[in-house]
């Protein structure tokens, strides 16, 4: 393999997503918006505001230049938050080489425009859909930084790109599985961050595991019902892009979507919970981007429903509750 890779976005899956890819073998350059940042990863190895446990290997450069961090790069990895993403790539695209693959980290539904991050990526960056890689599964990145093993799915329609990702990512503790349902690894991904919002509400109000259950398996199921309407391959939401990083984020302390949840259970408004958590719980945008899509394709996705009740219309998550019990019953 040729050429460095870049990772643009050096929060705590970004840098979690270095470390992965120098111990892989491959050399990293990491793009980080604040020059503190990129300086503290150059001299000290650690990226202490995004991931206190991470070490990061040698072979990771680290600069606030974008453009250095790009050029010559022969795989571009992007790990910015979902919503602010079109407007980075505005500033990146003329870096690009001509094939370099870009691999999308990022788990989100771009509000404006209901586009997942690849078609994000296709739109914004004039780039051939096959050019674009999907990494999504159960990944937070506190346990990676540790070397806990993890796996994950690697997608895109064209398998050698899909390939060519999982050689530069397949470590000891890292396990990656190639798959072509970009769509589906993609929506598993966004979906599941607004489930965990309404998994942390439900801890938060003292409920315990037959609720935890039904949310998950429900939350399933109105995740694979938007993706079939999609065209994603409904054998995709029973892996790991999709029950996996499901049950991985609703059951982990360490998720920031899970925890913004329970600040919301707690009693807490909107911005509260943004002032207590200050992280990115990309559920709390994506849910509103979800719900259109779901109504744009006449889909029900009840849970999405009440979770966008809760974060954007200030209703109470035990109303929202009640409103999901006293749905119509209806056949499984
Ligand atoms: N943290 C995790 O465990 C995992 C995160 N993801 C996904 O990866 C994506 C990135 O997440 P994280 O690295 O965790 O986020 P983060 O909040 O830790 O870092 C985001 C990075 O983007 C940068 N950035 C660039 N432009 C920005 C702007 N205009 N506004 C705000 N930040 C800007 C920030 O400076 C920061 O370095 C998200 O879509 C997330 O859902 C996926 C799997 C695991
Ligand atoms: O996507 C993740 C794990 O797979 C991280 O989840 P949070 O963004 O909720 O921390």
């Amino acid at each position: 393999m040729t050429g460095h890779v870049a990772v643009l976005g050096a929060g705590s899956w970004g840098s979690a997503f270095a470390k992965i890819l120098a111990d892989a073998g491959r050399d990293v350059t990491i793009w980080a918006r604040r020059e503190r940042v990129a300086e503290a990863i150059r001299t000290t190895r650690t990226n202490p505001e995004y991931l206190p446990g991470l070490r990061l290997p040698d072979r990771v450069d680290a600069t606030s230049d974008a453009g250095e961090a790009i050029s010559g790069a022969e795989v571009v990895v992007l790990a910015v938050p979902s919503q602010t993403l079109r407007t980075n790539l505005a500033g990146w695209t003329d870096f690009l080489a001509p094939d370099s693959t870009l691999v999308s980290l990022m788990k989100g539904i771009e509000l404006s425009t209901t586009k997942r991050m690849s078609e994000v990526i296709v739109a914004a960056a004039g780039v051939a859909p096959d050019r674009v890689v999907v990494v999504s599964g159960p990944n937070l990145a506190p346990e990676i930084a540790l070397e806990q093993p993890a796996a994950t799915v690697v997608a895109c329609t064209d398998v050698s790109r899909a390939t060519l990702v999982q050689r530069s990512i397949t470590t000891p503790y890292f396990r990656p599985y190639t798959n072509d349902d970009v769509i589906g690894c993609e929506l598993g991904g966004a979906v599941k961050n607004v489930i965990a919002l309404a998994y942390g509400m439900a801890c938060a109000m003292g409920l315990g595991d037959n609720t935890r259950a039904m949310l998950i398996t429900r939350g399933l199921a109105e995740t694979a019902r938007l993706g079939v309407a999609l065209g994603a391959d409904p054998l995709t939401f029973a892996g790991l892009a999709g029950m996996g990083d499901l049950v991985g984020t609703c059951s982990s302390p360490l998720s920031r979507n899970r925890t913004f949840g329970e600040h919301l259970g707690r009693g807490e408004t909107l911005e509260q919970a943004q002032t207590a958590t200050r992280q990115t719980a990309e559920g709390v945008k994506s849910c509103l981007a979800i719900r259109d899509l779901a109504r744009a394709h006449a889909v029900e996705m009840p849970i999405t429903e009440q979770v966008e009740r809760v974060c954007h219309e200030g209703v109470d998550p035990r109303v929202a509750m009640a409103a999901l019990m006293s749905r119509t019953t209806k056949p499984e």
